[in-house]
């Protein structure tokens, strides 16, 4: 049953403040209770004014870990690199003391990333370095995919499974770059799953999914998992 609980913004902008200043008060209630935060962020575009605004808040922040949900599986200075975006629009100003945790070697030259198989390599890395998220944000895409959990992805049925690792290789069939990114278990295990969208289609979809209980839209999995208490953060 979805327990999400909903907060309306009239814009882009008052959404990026409004969630700046949940995902902080989250990460203050975990610095208080167990002296650290691990906060996994997601990429595409619609973030970029939330990692700005959140940037800004003073908090504690050598006491953050901030991580991906999911990465593309492409060089740190790619264009569509989520790290890259992390880097440039979070780990600024007052989150610069964070503690960055990427999902994809930094180091890693673009000769590595035209070895398909080196994937495997990537995410066994990532998953020996993996810490659980106390924080999530996800997004959406208007194909009902979240983190990188796409609809049709050959993957996505282990990514779904109770026992899957916390991190995994998924291919999409509607976005490019292989990708590696958090098991529907791994999100559902955050202590507080935060979910941003905006638009009247992407609320479509959203409602869809949250009726549809289908791996056809991956992120009602999400937002109707047992575990999952989600905060829905939506703007017009
Ligand atoms: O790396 C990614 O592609 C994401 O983490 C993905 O799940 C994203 O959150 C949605 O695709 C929404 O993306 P937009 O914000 O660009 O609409």
């Amino acid at each position: 049953m979805n327990t999400a609980t909903y907060f309306a913004y009239p814009d882009a902008a008052a959404q990026a403040q409004g969630l700046a200043q949940a995902v902080a008060a989250l990460l203050r209630h975990h610095i208080n209770s167990q002296d650290y935060a691990v906060l996994a962020v997601s990429g595409g575009r619609s973030p970029i004014a939330v990692f700005e605004a959140l940037s800004q808040i003073e908090l504690p922040w050598h006491k953050v870990t901030i991580t991906l949900v999911d990465e593309r599986w492409v060089p740190a200075h790619h264009a569509d690199s989520n790290g890259a975006l992390v880097r440039r629009h979070l780990l600024q100003h007052h989150a610069a003391l964070a503690q960055w945790q990427p999902l994809v070697a930094e180091n890693a030259d673009d000769l590595f990333f035209r070895q398909p198989e080196n994937v495997a390599a990537s995410v066994a890395a990532a998953l020996a370095d993996y810490r659980q998220p106390d924080v999530v944000l996800l997004g959406m895409g208007d194909d009902g995919h979240t983190a990188s959990l796409f609809p049709s992805a050959s993957q996505l049925p282990a990514a779904l499974a109770a026992d899957a690792p916390a991190l995994l290789h998924t291919t999409p069939v509607s976005a490019p770059h292989e990708r590696i990114s958090l098991s529907l278990g791994a999100i559902a295990t955050a202590a507080n799953v935060l979910l941003a969208i905006g638009g009247s289609s992407k609320r479509r979809v959203l409602q869809q999914a949250l009726a549809a209980h289908s791996a056809a839209l991956p992120v009602g999995l999400v937002l109707n998992h047992p575990q999952v208490s989600a905060h829905i953060h939506y703007h017009e």
